[in-house]
């Protein structure tokens, strides 16, 4: 059994502090073994000036992960899921995915700013969030804003922004969370697929050991239904599309937002079943959103 291992991660601090979650969780599991992390810049991270929709969509941020691992250079990689392209190598699967931070998003205000005025500009380059957002503060228009958290919380400081949304799992994280002004519920902003969960890949059929205490079976499944919903309405890369999963014994009520490109409306919806019929119900949902329109 391997005593010493290499995670790879990309060089935010976001991503730094999950892989540590990892980090962490894989020693405690596992005594005598020893982890390094490894950072690289991704393709993703460099570009900074165009919309990721683009210049290629989430695919962007694993690639030089994915080589990396491939080719030994690191042993698994560290991602936030609701990054990861749909389409996952055969070779690199994800091996463990851990318990759901809090999958909610929040509102931050610019710091000095008490409320959101009429015609107060949110800065979000997810059409995810403008769009659910725009339901809440119709009176408001969005711009966008690109960059780790911490170059957002930034701009958002020194630019023209009066708010923006983040994912209250990085702030948490991060031990942000002090700058949210509010958390918006999974209904009133049905969360991006696989916010919240960390996914960790490695190479097929390699054993890494303690990986059974970073992995949980409830993540899984949520996992598996949120993105099967995605999957089945091709919102992969540029469409707004929404999922969020929650299970309770062997109960999963799966939420999704289904976005109709002509009229620029969008439809939500709930379902619940059996926690293993996830993908099935995931896509039962996504078809009956489509269907509205
Ligand atoms: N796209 C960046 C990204 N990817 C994952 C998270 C949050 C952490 C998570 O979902 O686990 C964030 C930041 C954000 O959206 O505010």
């Amino acid at each position: 059994m391997r005593t010493h291992l290499k995670i790879g991660s990309r060089e935010s601090a976001l991503a730094v502090r999950q892989a540590q979650i990892v980090k962490e969780a894989l020693e405690k599991a596992s005594p005598g073994l020893t982890i390094e992390i490894v950072t690289m810049k991704t393709t993703g991270d460099k570009i900074l000036h165009k919309s990721l929709e683009k210049i290629g969509g989430k695919g962007l941020f694993v690639k030089e992960l994915d080589r990396a691992l491939l080719n030994g250079d690191i042993d698994l990689s560290v991602h936030s899921l609701k990054d990861m392209p749909m389409e996952i190598p055969k070779e690199l699967p994800v091996i463990a995915y851990t318990n759901r931070e809090d999958p909610r998003d929040a509102l931050i205000l610019k710091p000095g700013i008490q409320d959101l005025k009429e015609g107060g500009i949110i800065g979000s380059s997810s059409r995810r969030r403008s769009l659910q957002a725009g339901k809440l503060y119709p009176k408001c228009s969005f711009k966008n804003i690109r960059g780790n958290v911490q170059t957002r919380l930034f701009k958002l400081e020194h630019e023209e922004y009066d708010a923006t949304i983040l994912a209250l799992a990085g702030l948490k994280r991060l031990g942000m969370e002090t700058c949210v002004s509010r958390v918006f519920s999974v209904d009133e902003m049905i969360p991006s697929a696989g916010q919240g969960i960390l996914a960790v890949q490695g190479r097929k059929g390699e054993k890494i050991p303690g990986i059974e205490a970073v992995d949980c079976s409830d993540s899984r499944f949520a996992a598996k239904a949120e993105r099967g919903f995605v999957r089945y309405l091709n919102g992969g890369c540029t469409s707004p599309v929404a999922a969020y999963a929650e299970t309770s014994g062997n109960e999963i009520r799966i939420r999704g937002l289904y976005y109709h490109e002509e009229s620029g409306q969008f439809e939500a919806g709930m379902i619940s079943g059996e926690k293993h019929k996830g993908e099935i119900l995931a896509e039962r949902l996504a078809r009956s959103l489509k269907g509205r329109f």
